[in-house]
């Protein structure tokens, strides 16, 4: 099987970028780059991720980040190294990140790009052995180089990303991202320390049996998410929910599903950042031919107004979302 420039599988990711790169003439290859040093912190943070048991960094770290969560070490040694992966790679102008209040400006006044990021997906599930993950955005910078991003670039839509992706650090770690032309899959192969392409053209399928979204909340869900909730039921869709966004998106991207993060009377925006969590994996769905929602409109057209905003994120099947939507609007309409 090969990707749409006919590279086989097992082609490695570096080749993978350097070929993709020649693609657009005038591409410089700073992309390129930053995408080789996402993939660097990512193999650093799976080595510590997979050997997490024996070494002290399982468990709360003491600290709560800007959200009011309390920061678990790996949340920390995630942002830490891929901070300074993209730091010293030297593209990246300012990063945005979960477990960081502030933009951090790298001084890098150079770079081009502007990077959102959640360090480590899933922190609930770190020390139990279940999948987690990192979710990244790309944007270019707006502002003139030569001198730190601005907020200006930082709290750009969706629709601004030149890349996205996320790393699964799972039964095998993956990343999987897209430049806006498809969507491709790679598995890391530790005793070679690469990433080989492994889903060449990832394509979602238009709907499926799979709805993954928190029960545990279902009192406090909106009338139009209970019916659709439902409605899966009735079908007898399988319920599954694992907890890490990363985990249950990509199930759902393979196998056809819908994840729901809805508003809830307990927390009327969600749960889930639209910088580095909803944007990114928005981007990666729509490319895959799927579709993400906050319930009536485009994730990647929403505007951002602060770095750290929650948004409901309805995500998947293109049919799927598309249902879930229809029973969110009649309840509109009813009330
Ligand atoms: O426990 P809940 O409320 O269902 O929330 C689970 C969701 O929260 C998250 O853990 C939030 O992400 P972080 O772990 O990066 O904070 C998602 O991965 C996951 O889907
Ligand atoms: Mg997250
Ligand atoms: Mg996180």
């Amino acid at each position: 099987m090969n990707d749409k420039l006919g590279l086989p599988v097992g082609t490695t990711l570096d080749r993978f970028i350097m070929r993709k790169q020649e693609d657009f003439p005038y591409a410089t290859g700073e992309l390129s780059q930053l995408l080789r040093d996402i993939a660097l912190a990512a193999k650093i943070v799976n080595r510590e991720i997979n050997r997490a048991g024996l070494l002290d960094v399982t468990g709360a770290y003491g600290q709560q980040n800007v959200q009011g969560e309390d920061q678990q070490k790996l949340d920390v040694i995630a942002n830490i190294r891929f901070i300074r992966a993209l730091r010293n790679g030297g593209e990246v102008c300012t990063i945005i990140s979960e477990e960081e209040d502030d933009a951090i400006q790298t001084g890098n006044t150079k770079g081009k790009y502007i990077v959102a990021i959640d360090p480590l997906d899933g922190s609930s599930n770190i020390d139990v052995n279940v999948s987690i993950g990192t979710i990244f955005s790309i944007y270019r910078r707006t502002s003139e180089q030569g001198c730190d991003g601005t907020m200006d670039d930082c709290l750009q839509p969706g629709i601004n990303q030149v890349g996205a992706g996320y790393i699964i650090y799972g039964s095998s770690t993956m990343l999987v991202y897209t430049t806006g032309n498809g969507v491709n899959g790679f598995t890391y192969d530790p005793t070679l320390g690469e990433f080989f392409l492994s889903h060449p053209n990832i394509c979602t399928p238009k709907s499926g049996k799979i709805y993954s979204i928190n029960e545990g909340t279902y009192n406090f869900f909106p009338e139009g998410v209970k019916q659709y909730v439902t409605y899966c039921k009735d079908n007898e869709y399988s319920a599954r929910y694992i907890g890490s966004l990363v985990g249950d998106f990509h199930r759902n991207l393979l196998k056809g599903g819908i994840y729901i993060y809805p508003s809830t009377s307990k927390a009327p925006k969600g749960k889930l950042r639209l910088m580095y969590e909803c944007n990114a994996l928005a981007f990666i769905v729509e490319q895959a031919g799927g579709k993400a929602t906050n319930g009536s409109e485009r994730i990647m057209e929403l505007v951002p107004t602060e770095l750290h905003q929650r948004c409901p994120l309805f995500i998947g099947s293109p049919e799927m979302v598309d249902k879930a939507e229809e029973f969110l609007k009649a309840e509109v309409e009813v009330n």
